[in-house]
């Protein structure tokens, strides 16, 4: 039984046969993203969540819920049958945009539970109350609203009124925000555990029991204070600025992070993924880091840990598309504190096809989990000792129309009151070295590790 699914059984509206799913649309002035967030707190506080894409066409703000809908075993398929049947009950004009239906995917449900993640189930999405999406520069927001009952023409007009309440503090109150709360200690949770997983794990490939296995390990960060959600979410879109932002709150905890890697997009009907794998650190000069680039591309070792990625992407795109384009070798993707391999990988969508389908085929790629990907899962639930949660699982959103994107949640953490968890992992094959891979992991953490003033261990 996952405990965490009773635990959540209360939580949102159901779908009724007779519920109808209201949604309309203003079009606004253009307004801060994060203002809007904020001022989404005071009534919405508990459920609220944020997201931008790499290259910033499509921001996305969603504050308290219109429906929730959360699934334990099957649970790709569950969560797009629970959104089909949403959907399907949508009356809306020809003006108003698709609502969005935005959440995500724990990596593991087989894993072990821990504490931290129990606000979290294994698929967990939502409908919010009241949207805001700025799409290539235009600003909309727009209400949602289920409902069983005939007569809702009140509890709507509230919901207008709520509306113009938050773009009116978005817009035009001073958004302050609060200054990050002092550490109380930092601490690397069981790195003896992660320095002997990464052996074993060598070990095991070495005598061919699995080809690739990725293993992470995990911070803990204690404050004096709660962190304000607002300020780590802004804290993190300063930190590394060519990635997907993302930050979901469910009750007291919120996910969040920095990450660069897509899982798959999918718009008018074209699929889009990348295959992300294989790291070095950036130089200290523009020669140098240009020099560690070279390096990346010819090195062995991480040619390897990428190659499993495009075999396995592009086998699920040739299975999901018509067409298919991968690049023959990798390029390279910069972020902040670090350079990746990285090959785009881009497909004609088959008919019938929906994105819950493709994250399902997708995730975990041999970035987050390995190959072949049971036997990787069952050495990661075996060595890793930890429930990475949300961390490294698809979190993204789509519509009606079947357009959306997921990004695969790694540079990520998640504040729990006092406290936040950071997670950082990286891929081993049969050349990996324990004390190399855990200096790889350092770089990983230092996006968030920085948003929220911990210290980088340069
Ligand atoms: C597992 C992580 O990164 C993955 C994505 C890119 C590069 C990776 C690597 O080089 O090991 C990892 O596969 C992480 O950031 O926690
Ligand atoms: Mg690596």
């Amino acid at each position: 039984m996952n405990r965490k699914l009773t635990d959540r059984a209360n939580l949102g509206q159901t779908v009724g046969t007779e519920a109808r799913f209201f949604t309309e649309t203003i079009e606004v002035e253009t307004l801060d993203p994060l203002a809007f967030f904020e001022a989404g707190r005071s009534h919405y506080g508990d459920h609220r969540f944020f997201w931008q894409n790499a290259d910033k066409t499509v921001k996305l703000v969603g504050v308290g819920q219109a429906a929730v809908l959360t699934a334990d075993t099957h649970r790709f398929q569950s969560i797009s049958r629970q959104w089909k049947a949403l959907y399907g009950r949508l009356i809306k004009e020809e003006k108003d945009m698709d609502p969005v239906l935005f959440g995500g995917f724990s990596f593991d449900p087989q894993t072990r539970q821990d504490d931290e993640w129990t606000a979290f189930p294994a698929a967990y999405f939502t409908v919010p109350l009241i949207q805001l999406k700025i799409d290539n520069g235009k600003t909309y927001v727009s209400i949602n609203y289920v409902t069983d009952e005939l007569e809702a023409a009140a509890q709507f007009e509230g919901l207008r009124q709520e509306r113009d309440r938050l773009i009116h503090i978005a817009q035009v109150d001073e958004f302050t925000l609060q200054g990050k709360p002092a550490i109380v200690s930092q601490t690397e949770l069981a790195t003896d555990r992660y320095m002997e997983a990464v052996e074993n794990v060598t070990s095991q490939i070495k005598a061919q029991v699995a080809e690739k296995v990725v293993i992470a390990r995990k911070i803990k960060l204690s404050f004096e204070e709660e962190f304000q959600k607002a300020t780590a979410l802004h804290a993190i879109t300063n930190e590394q600025q060519a990635s997907y932002h993302f930050g979901l709150q469910i009750g007291e905890e919120m996910f969040f992070g920095a990450t660069p890697e897509r899982l798959v997009e999918i718009s008018k009907g074209q699929a889009y993924s990348a295959c992300v794998a294989g790291s070095i650190h950036r130089g200290k000069t523009a020669l140098e880091d240009q020099q560690l680039g070279e390096q990346l591309l010819r090195d062995k070792k991480n040619r390897e840990e990428h190659q499993y990625v495009v075999d396995m992407i592009t086998e699920v795109f040739s299975e999901f598309c018509s067409s298919l384009h991968v690049n023959k070798t990798p390029k390279l993707l910069k972020v902040r504190d670090i350079q990746h391999l990285f090959t785009p990988v881009e497909g004609k969508l088959a008919e019938d096809q929906d994105i819950f389908r493709l994250v399902e085929a997708l995730h975990p790629t041999p970035a987050l989990g390995g190959v072949p990907r049971k036997k990787a899962l069952a050495i990661i639930r075996d060595e890793e000792q930890m429930d990475r949660g949300f961390y490294a699982g698809p979190i993204g959103w789509t519509d009606a129309a079947g357009n959306g994107e997921f990004a695969v949640a790694i540079r990520s953490g998640l504040l729990s009151g006092k406290d936040a968890y950071l997670y950082a992992g990286g891929g081993i094959v049969a050349d990996s070295m324990p004390t190399e891979e855990y200096k790889e992991t350092w770089v990983k953490f230092r996006p968030v590790l920085r948003a929220l003033g911990g210290s980088l261990h340069e």
